[in-house]
């Protein structure tokens, strides 16, 4: 059975010091079962690097586009060349706030697989699409357009975040985060892609819920926000990930 996977994103937070000690905090962390990083923001990463070391560190975004003039863009070459892991695409932040269509995250994952970094594809419905009966199609469809046709030469990642569990408290019940990732895994596979790509679960995931959630048949790590910034409760997390492995 493969690893679980626990990957924090940090998002926009905390300063040189702060990313420091929360790295340094989880360093110590190896539990049998459990692969775990950190995507803490582009100006921290050598920080965190400097206390994790690669392997335990990701992005948070990439550039669709190659090194040619794109003011502010960070590029996946630039971060193949610091070292970094994972990148995560597709975050329902960006695609909200930053405009980042199906089209545009295809883009980054084909970049990101180019220069050898695992991409964290999120793919996730809003409320209203999920009232509306479209949870399913919308994460399809976002599944399709990121990854039809892909060869992909690296390990690849997909994490499911619904939207309105997002920083809100509101977890996916188990019926809601399985029935789900049953049709993320049963779509990965449609397109050619492993059946064991991993599939994280994102959302209002904390030390309470957490065992719960990895203890379902297709959920197989976490992707976690807010949680992931408080040392403890993401040791935590960390520590369900592996006693729902040894069960
Ligand atoms: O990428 C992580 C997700 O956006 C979840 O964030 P959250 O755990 O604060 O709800």
């Amino acid at each position: 059975m493969p690893n679980a996977l626990v990957v924090g994103n940090w998002k926009m937070w905390g300063s040189r010091e702060q990313a420091k000690t929360l790295a340094s905090s989880v360093a110590g962390s190896s539990q049998s079962g459990v692969d775990w990083g950190v995507c803490p923001p582009f100006p921290y990463l050598q920080v965190a690097i400097d206390q994790l070391g690669c392997d335990r560190v990701g992005a948070q975004t990439v550039s669709a586009d190659q090194s040619v003039p794109h003011t502010g863009d960070v590029s996946a070459e630039m971060l193949a060349d610091l070292g970094v892991r994972w990148v995560i695409v597709g975050h329902s932040e960006r695609r909200a706030e930053r405009h980042e269509t199906n089209e545009l995250v295809r883009a980054q994952v084909e970049r990101a697989l180019s220069q050898g970094l695992v991409p964290i594809v999120c793919v996730g419905e809003t409320l209203e699409q999920r009232n509306a009966g479209q949870a399913e199609s919308v994460v399809v469809e976002q599944l399709d357009a990121a990854l039809q046709g892909l060869v992909p030469t690296t390990d690849l990642v997909v994490a499911y975040e619904p939207v309105w569990a997002i920083g809100t408290g509101v977890v996916a019940t188990p019926e809601q985060a399985q029935a789900m990732h049953a049709v993320v895994r049963q779509r990965v596979k449609d397109l050619g892609l492993s059946d064991r790509t991993p599939l994280l679960y994102g959302g209002s995931v904390k030390p309470d819920n957490a065992e719960g959630l990895f203890a379902l048949a297709d959920v197989d790590g976490a992707l976690v926000g807010g949680a992931s910034l408080d040392a403890q409760a993401f040791l935590a997390i960390i520590d369900a990930a592996a006693a729902a492995k040894a069960e």
